[in-house]
């Protein structure tokens, strides 16, 4: 009896003071957000499935800088473009760092370049940002090339054969090749080793993309790490194929020649502690999962952009064909001359951002941004999606309209792969591995849908956003 009194008195305590941290006022300047209720925060208030349509209809009422309490963690969700400069470019010193969260330490432990911080993330980014200058990238540009006619040749064959074009499979294959190249230098086989590593990384990025209550509910943290570390199969799963790959590469690593990417990271951090070995083999990861999820949803959305504005496909293609001037094969070189492609590809990116909202920073001080305050340890989101639909910067922000990107003067407002000095380390990868894919389908190929109806535009959230539902298109030879 006096043990369960005693249970009682610790959860009303627990409840009591949970509510105290949420209510207490930290400083006169602090932001505005709905109101909270006890351990879960603002939570309840994400209903629809879609966190991110959730968070830009509250913005609505509080404007683009808001606080919301993801149960326990004090978030701060920007989708004004003057602030997010203020806060990632003028002082963006203050927010390079990630959260801690426990499935986050169980996956990498904080180290390679997406969830590392402090000094340990800056080294490794600066040898990343070296290691993605066009000028390193040479191989993997040759390469983008035989991939692009990899999946020319395989749509020629499906529509010789008079199937239909399932756009999220072969753009992720597109994606995964060129990443599989820069990392190892190697053609990725899809019949072999790697298929077994697609279900796992679609699991991590489910469970990543749903989030759990546990690691954002502290009283729960450290029993979830250890229940995490115990019962996940999927990220060893994926570690373990990396740490393979990397002892093979060892067996062949030559000083003196720099194959790709994984013989730079050697170069850097050899020296067989387990801590090094971590810190290459989860780079790798991150670069692998980063570089491939977000550039494939992305042309799977240009393709059903295509579909579902037919007139807007037939610009693009007019636009394609007029450039190549009777090639058959567009080449980065002549994206400077179709500017209604790129204004395509941005829309699309606008329209639906792969990264809804984005990668969590968290501040490494209290700080006052304009009037508002900011205090040590908040969680920073900036709501990509929110900030696309900011009606200040966009024009009916509904609509998909590409030539809203026409005009030479830049949307301030445009940011899919943030600012500063933490941004996208692949944006000019992306943009290019997009472009050259999409130029080149539209050029050869019309796209239609099966049924003669619209695709569903709702998304799927996740870690990033894609369509919510798989989809088909019928696909015909143009040349
Ligand atoms: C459409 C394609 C892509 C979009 C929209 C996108 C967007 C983003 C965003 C919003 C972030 C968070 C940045 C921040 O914290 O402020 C990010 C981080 C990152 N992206 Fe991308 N990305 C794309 C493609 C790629 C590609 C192709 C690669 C690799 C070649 C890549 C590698 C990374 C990495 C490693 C990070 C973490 C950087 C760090 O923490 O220092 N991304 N990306």
């Amino acid at each position: 009896m006096e043990f369960l009194k005693l249970i009682l008195f610790l959860i009303i305590f627990y409840i009591i003071h949970n509510t105290y941290i949420k209510f207490k006022k930290i400083n006169k300047n602090e932001l505005k957000g709905p109101i909270p209720i006890p351990i879960l925060g603002n939570l309840y208030q994400l209903t629809s499935g879609l966190p991110h349509r959730d968070l830009t209809k509250i913005s609505e009422k509080y404007g683009g800088i808001y606080r919301f309490w993801f149960a326990d963690l004090y978030t701060v969700v920007l989708s004004d473009p003057i602030l997010i400069r203020e806060m990632f470019v003028n002082n963006g010193d203050y927010f390079l760092d990630r959260p801690k969260i426990p499935s986050i330490r169980h996956a990498t432990h904080y180290h390679g370049i997406a969830t590392s911080s402090g000094e340990y993330w800056l080294k490794i980014r600066d040898i990343i940002n070296k290691a993605m200058r066009k000028t390193n990238l040479k191989l993997i540009y040759d390469s983008l090339d035989q991939q692009v006619d990899n999946l020319i040749e395989s749509m020629n064959k499906i529509e010789s054969d008079g199937q239909v074009f399932e756009p999220r499979i072969y753009f992720k294959k597109y994606t995964m090749a060129a990443m599989y190249k820069f990392i190892f230098n190697e053609e990725i086989n899809f019949n072999n080793e790697i298929s077994e590593l697609i279900g796992p990384i679609e699991q991590v990025f489910k469970d990543l993309g749903s989030g759990s209550l546990f690691d954002v509910l502290l009283i729960s943290r450290p029993l979830y790490y250890q229940w995490i570390e115990h019962t996940d199969k999927n990220y060893p799963k994926i570690l373990n194929f990396l740490k393979k790959k990397y002892h093979q590469h060892l067996k062949t690593y030559n000083p003196e020649i720099q194959r790709d990417l994984l013989d730079l990271l050697i170069k850097e951090y050899y020296s067989g502690s387990d801590d090094d070995i971590l810190t290459i083999i989860a780079t790798i990861n991150d670069l692998f999962l980063a570089g491939t999820d977000t550039s494939s949803a992305s042309l799977e959305y240009m393709v059903m952009m295509l579909v579902n504005y037919p007139e807007i496909q037939e610009k693009v293609y007019d636009e394609i064909k007029l450039t190549v001037n009777g090639r058959n094969k567009v080449l980065l070189s002549d994206r400077q001359f179709t500017p209604y492609t790129v204004s395509f590809i941005k829309e699309t990116l606008r329209y639906k951002p792969p990264s809804s909202v984005g990668v969590p920073r968290t501040t490494s001080q209290d700080i006052i941004i304009g009037d508002k305050f900011i205090p040590k340890d908040a969680q920073i989101f900036i709501n990509y999606y929110g900030l696309s639909r900011n009606q200040d910067y966009f024009e009916n922000p509904e609509q998909f309209e590409p030539s809203r990107f026409m005009n030479p003067d830049t949307n301030i407002a445009f940011l899919p792969f943030s600012i500063g000095t933490r941004n996208c380390v692949g944006q000019n990868f992306a943009l290019d591995e997009m472009f050259l894919a999409f130029s080149n389908i539209i050029l050869n190929f019309k796209f239609s849908s099966i049924d003669g109806k619209q695709i569903d535009e709702t998304e799927l959230y996740g870690v990033t956003l894609r369509c919510k539902n798989k989809f088909n298109v019928s696909i015909k030879k143009r040349i």
